[in-house]
């Protein structure tokens, strides 16, 4: 899709919300900055969204964000991007100043819990794995037969996704098990207040992100977009990464006009 293939209700909604007072550009990472791939240290960015994120933060009364399930180190690691951009993770619980919850004594010894028992259930299925986080873990299935992939998060579902204390997040080829409540919509609403954001722009391709379009006051401005497939409350929808690295530019490009008019 280029600039003039944004649909144009979607366009609308850009351009307004890129002439507003203080404005907050986020999106998620894996399956908008970065395309989905089979293992999930490869996902490297996009480069057009990254500069187009970029480019936002640093505009005047503008913030960018990325908000992403991935661990706060990795997401840093992956995206390479840095301040002015905030990168929030762990499914928006993990700032870099810290958890929004305390992770106590008890939490570490049920997160080792899941581990373990995640590790026994990936190991019956080859190309399973388990990615670890700071309060979570995930199986991953993306790289095995569909029905040991089945059968795996069958298993986790039924197992270890009904202990006690334990918050279960669907994805994509994935099931993550966390010991602390995980939102979004939190994150969004913490980063909104801190930069006294007007509008908030927010992209997401996940089950994850619909906690964010939730939080999203779309009748008063805010653009929640959906990337790509699947059942959404955003009121917007878009195809795939090309297409969020041309949204991203297009709101960018329309605010820095807008701002050098006003000047
Ligand atoms: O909130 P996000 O930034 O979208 O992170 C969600 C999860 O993304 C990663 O898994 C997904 O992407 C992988 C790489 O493309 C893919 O192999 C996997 O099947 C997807 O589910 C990441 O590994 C998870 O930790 C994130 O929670």
């Amino acid at each position: 899709m280029s600039a003039t293939g944004i649909p144009a209700d979607l366009r609308e909604a850009l351009l307004s919300a890129a002439q507003t007072r203080r404005l907050l550009v986020a999106s998620d990472y894996d399956g908008c900055v970065s395309p989905l791939v089979s293992r999930p240290e490869d996902a490297v960015p996009d480069p057009a969204s990254v500069a187009a994120i970029e480019a936002a933060g640093s505009l005047p009364e503008t913030a960018a964000a990325v908000i992403s399930g991935r661990a706060l180190s990795v997401l840093a690691e992956l995206s390479g991007l840095t301040a002015p951009v905030t990168l929030v993770g762990s499914h928006g619980s993990e700032f870099e100043s810290g958890f929004a919850s305390e992770i106590t004594d008890e939490h570490r010894v049920l997160l080792g819990r899941i581990v373990d028992e995640l590790r026994s259930i990936a190991a019956d299925y080859p190309g399973a794995m388990v990615e670890t986080k700071p309060a979570s873990a995930v199986i991953h299935v993306r790289n095995a037969t569909p029905a040991d992939a089945e059968t795996a998060l069958r298993r986790t579902r039924s197992g270890p996704a009904t202990w006690p204390g334990v918050e279960v997040t669907e994805g994509k080829a994935v099931v993550e098990l966390a010991v602390i409540e995980t939102s979004k919509g939190h994150a969004l609403d913490v980063l909104r207040d801190r930069f006294d954001a007007d509008a908030v722009i927010y992209l997401g391709d996940d089950v994850t992100d619909e906690k964010a379009f939730a939080h999203l006051r779309t009748d008063d401005g805010d653009v929640s977009i959906k990337v790509g497939a699947g059942e959404t409350t955003a009121s917007y929808r878009i195809e795939d990464t090309d297409d969020v690295a041309t949204v991203l530019e297009f709101v960018t490009g329309r605010r820095r006009e807008w701002l050098a008019d006003k000047a």
